[in-house]
């Protein structure tokens, strides 16, 4: 698998909002979202090849206990190519989130050993074709975090939810920002709709506190 960096941090996002963890962070992602703050990810031949091993090591190395989160680029496009092995591996330090796009289903092998799927479902703002899988409205593993800039946003947010059947307690709203700054005005911009439509909103911790800074 081709790795770009494994740091320790908090989850900024989602469901984990907070904790502690060690972040793999995997090559690649034909996807490409017009918002993307990780751009650098896009290329698969990008950072460096390492077995499972050498990323089970390098984690456990970080001393940060009881929790994981595999991310990208696309973190699914490494299934059958050691994605299963390296989730199950890393369960043995502690539980496995892994943030995708939803847009493909994971294998048998990769769902026994995930604890948590951080879905980024993609709303028009993205400005690309990402279908959607509908394994994840059904996987009781499943939250979904929306990126979002303004209230047509939340609005398009909670449409989907609906069409897709996804119980509103599993959806978080989440703002569309790349700077301290522009977090907080996106925050206050959204506010009012997720009050008026009762949705949870989530910030994005890393923003608040770095910005857009690699490792963090
Ligand atoms: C870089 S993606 C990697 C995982 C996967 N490709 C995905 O999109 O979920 C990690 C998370 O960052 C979010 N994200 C990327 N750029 C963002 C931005 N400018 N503002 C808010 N969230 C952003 C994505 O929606 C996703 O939830
Ligand atoms: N602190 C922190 N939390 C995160 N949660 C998801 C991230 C990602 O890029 O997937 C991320 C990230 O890059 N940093
Ligand atoms: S799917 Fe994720 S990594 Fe890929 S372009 Fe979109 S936000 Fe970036
Ligand atoms: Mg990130």
């Amino acid at each position: 698998m081709r790795v770009l960096e494994i740091f320790a941090s908090l989850q900024g996002e989602g469901v984990n909002l907070g904790k502690p963890a060690v972040f793999v962070r995997l090559a690649g992602c034909p996807i490409r979202c017009a918002y993307c703050d990780t751009k650098y990810s896009w290329d698969f031949a990008a950072g460096v090849e390492m077995t499972v091993e050498e990323v089970v090591a390098k984690v456990a190395s970080l001393g940060v206990r009881g929790h994981v989160v595999v991310t990208g680029g696309e973190p699914l496009i490494w299934q059958r190519r050691g994605l299963e092995e390296l989730a199950c591996a890393l369960r043995g330090l502690g539980a496995v989130e892994v943030e995708t796009s939803g847009v493909y289903p994971p294998t048998p092998e990769l769902n026994s050993c995930v604890d948590y799927y951080d879905v980024s479902p993609k709303l028009s703002n993205a400005g690309v074709k990402a279908p959607f899988s509908p394994f994840y409205a059904r996987s009781p593993k499943a939250w979904f975090k929306f990126v979002v800039r303004d209230a047509a946003d939340v609005e398009e947010a909670l449409q989907f939810a609906e069409v897709w059947g996804i119980p509103k307690e599993r959806v978080l709203l989440m703002p569309m920002a790349q700077s301290a700054e522009e977090h907080g005005e996106v925050l206050r911009r959204i506010w009012d709709a997720a009050v008026r439509l009762g949705l949870r909103v989530t910030p994005r911790l890393h923003i608040a506190a770095w910005g857009n800074e690699r490792g963090r």
